[in-house]
């Protein structure tokens, strides 16, 4: 009985991940080769197990020298990993001797997989040869029939054509067909060393139909290996369950997404370098300009932005931004208010429907708002506020689709873009001055401008959720009023708690206060370092510092930084007021 419980768990945990063995060359640069395979299989979220061929000595000079894996020894990897491992799809880069070819042949016949992609890897970017023209015929008679398809470029191709000049798409269309014929069901000619071409376009050939794919050309040194990552993505995407058409496009979009996010980076002297196929290296040059990772001390003056004390005193996000950093901010957090077309919105959906309680049914999305919620209509709301202007809208919606459609799907589009604008705007401002920079609520908008992390409160995404989204050096913040909050946000992996409002405030409407007590009470409480918030200024700032919590690292203020004439010379005195405090 005992043991029977045992398998049902064990079952029901099981899970096949898609998995793609590549068999080829390592690259030590690691550009290309087996290495960009894993690279690019990790990227696509696709095991990747691996059969090395050669082992090149390689940079983004050249290559400097090839060691030949002996066949046998490639014969026992294959054996290795196909008779232990489910293997859905093969691809195969650097096929460097006859021999190679042939045990390749024979394993891939003793265990079948789903499909095999050949890159018929010949020549490196660097114009070193990889595999010689004597093993053509070797790969032509063993390997070509049994590809599920062909990746070759524009050398490649005319090299298994016995030479044929390439130099136009319909040259390119002439080769596919033809290559098409030596037995691969699929086939696509890569043009991107094609002559005077301001696209990179390929020919992709099914039997049947040509298609024109065509991408824009990234101008940049760094496409050492883009040839590996492509075939890589499309056998990725194979195993995945795609077709073939939508593999090869998914993985023309990646590569090309990839060599543009990684145009400017640096990585060796020579004139081919590689690209980063993680899109995460340019990000973490950026933030290595400050400290990566949480420092609680920068807690101590933490500044919270508000869109409308911007619009009172006519400055611009940014402005305001920027004077609180130089008037000694620590950390800024960007908390957007609502636009004027999320009250036009609203006050049409409270005159029009004169509602106090309603169901709004669109699909399967049934939404509530409950009789005299407590976070409905008043002057200073912010989130609640937009939430439920939201929903009234699309109340409207169902019931006025021709006069609000489009103004109402148009303010979503712009609010949310004009979000992630202001959030650009301001990181670099704050990385520039070694400042981070969270975003209030908003998970999409702090990855979409790699944030440095965000604040949550206790009906926004659950922070345990938002760190699987963001990874693990995120800072993740999460607003706690009580000491079994504070618990739970350690345990969902938050890096910090705000713990308020502490006094009554106007900034956040309807705010339950905890008082000095409740935050001492919630320091006690927390694993985690603490910021408090809510009705501080300068006039109680010192008496929330000195409530004697060892972990109560700073205070998180709006009004008292914003909604002033001159917020460089607020931050000044605040913060000259908070270091004295903090030091005591
Ligand atoms: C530092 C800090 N603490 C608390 C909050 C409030 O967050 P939340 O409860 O989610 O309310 P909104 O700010 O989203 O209206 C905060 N923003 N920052
Ligand atoms: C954004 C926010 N959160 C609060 C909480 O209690 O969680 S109080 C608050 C507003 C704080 O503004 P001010 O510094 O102007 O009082
Ligand atoms: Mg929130």
């Amino acid at each position: 009985m005992q043991e029977d419980r045992t398998l049902m768990a064990s079952n029901h945990t099981k899970m096949k991940i898609p998995h793609v063995l590549t068999v080829a060359g390592s690259d030590s640069g690691a550009g290309a080769g087996i290495q960009a395979d894993l690279k690019a299989c990790a990227a696509r979220g696709v095991y990747c197990s691996t059969v090395i061929t050669a082992v090149t000595a390689q940079n983004t000079v050249g290559v400097q020298g090839v060691n030949i894996v002996p066949e046998d020894f490639v014969a026992e990897q294959l054996k290795s990993v196909l008779s232990d491992m489910q293997v859905d799809v093969v691809k195969t880069g650097m096929l460097p001797s006859l021999g190679i070819i042939s045990v390749l042949n024979q394993c891939l016949k003793e265990f079948p997989v789903r499909a095999l992609v050949v890159d018929p890897v010949m020549v490196s970017t660097s114009g070193d040869v990889l595999a010689g023209p004597s093993i053509l015929a070797e790969l032509r008679e063993e390997l070509l029939h049994m590809a599920d398809i062909i990746t070759p470029n524009l050398k490649e191709a005319s090299a298994l054509l016995g030479g044929q000049q390439l130099e136009t798409v319909s040259d390119m269309r002439a080769a596919a067909k033809l290559l098409h014929e030596m037995g691969p069901r699929n086939v696509l000619v890569k043009g991107g060393h094609l002559p005077d071409s301001s696209d990179a376009i390929d020919i992709f050939f099914d039997g049947q139909d040509f298609y024109e794919l065509r991408s824009s050309r990234i101008k940049t040194r760094n496409t050492h290996g883009t040839g590996c990552s492509l075939a890589s993505c499309i056998a990725a995407e194979l195993a995945k369950g795609s077709g073939m058409l939508p593999a090869v496009k998914v993985a023309k979009r990646y590569v090309e997404t990839a060599l543009d996010y990684s145009k400017d980076i640096v990585i060796g002297n020579g004139p081919q370098g590689p690209f980063d196929h993680l899109l995460r290296l340019k990000s973490s040059v950026k933030s290595s300009c400050r400290q990566v990772g949480f420092n609680p001390s920068d807690l101590l003056l933490y500044a919270v932005t508000d869109s409308r004390m911007n619009q009172k005193w006519s400055r611009s996000i940014t402005d305001a931004v920027k004077a609180a950093i130089e008037g000694g901010a620590t950390i800024v957090q960007l908390r957007m208010t609502n636009s004027l077309l999320h009250l036009i919105a609203f006050m049409i959906g409270v005159v029009v429907l004169q509602i106090d309680h309603y169901n709004a049914h669109i699909g399967s999305l049934n939404i509530t708002i409950p009789k005299r919620r407590k976070t409905m209509p008043s002057p200073g709301m912010e989130m609640s506020f937009k939430k439920a202007s939201r929903l009234i809208s699309l109340k409207c919606f169902i019931n006025f689709p021709p006069v609000l459609i489009c103004a109402v799907e148009w303010e979503k589009d712009a609010e949310t873009r004009e979000f992630l604008e202001a959030a650009k705007a301001c990181l670099e401002i704050c990385h520039s001055h070694g400042i981070p920079l969270l975003i209030n609520d908003r998970i999409d908008i702090a990855l979409a401008c790699d944030a440095d992390g965000v604040h949550v409160g206790q009906s926004d995404m659950p922070a345990s959720v938002a760190r699987t989204f963001l990874g693990p050096e995120k800072i993740i913040g999460v607003s706690c009023k009580t000491p079994e909050q504070a618990h739970q946000a350690w345990i969902d992996g938050a890096d910090y708690i705000g713990c308020g409002g502490v006094f009554p405030t106007n900034t956040k409407a309807n705010n339950l206060t905890v008082g000095l007590d409740g935050l001492k009470t919630v320091c006690e409480a927390s694993k985690l370092p603490v910021v408090a918030i809510g009705g501080i200024g300068a006039a109680n700032a010192r008496a929330v510092m000195e409530i004697g919590a060892f972990n109560l690292r700073g205070v998180a203020v709006v009004s008292a930084l914003f909604d002033r004439e001159c917020i460089l010379t607020e931050t000044r005195k605040f913060h000259a007021l908070l270091k004295e405090a903090a030091s005591m």
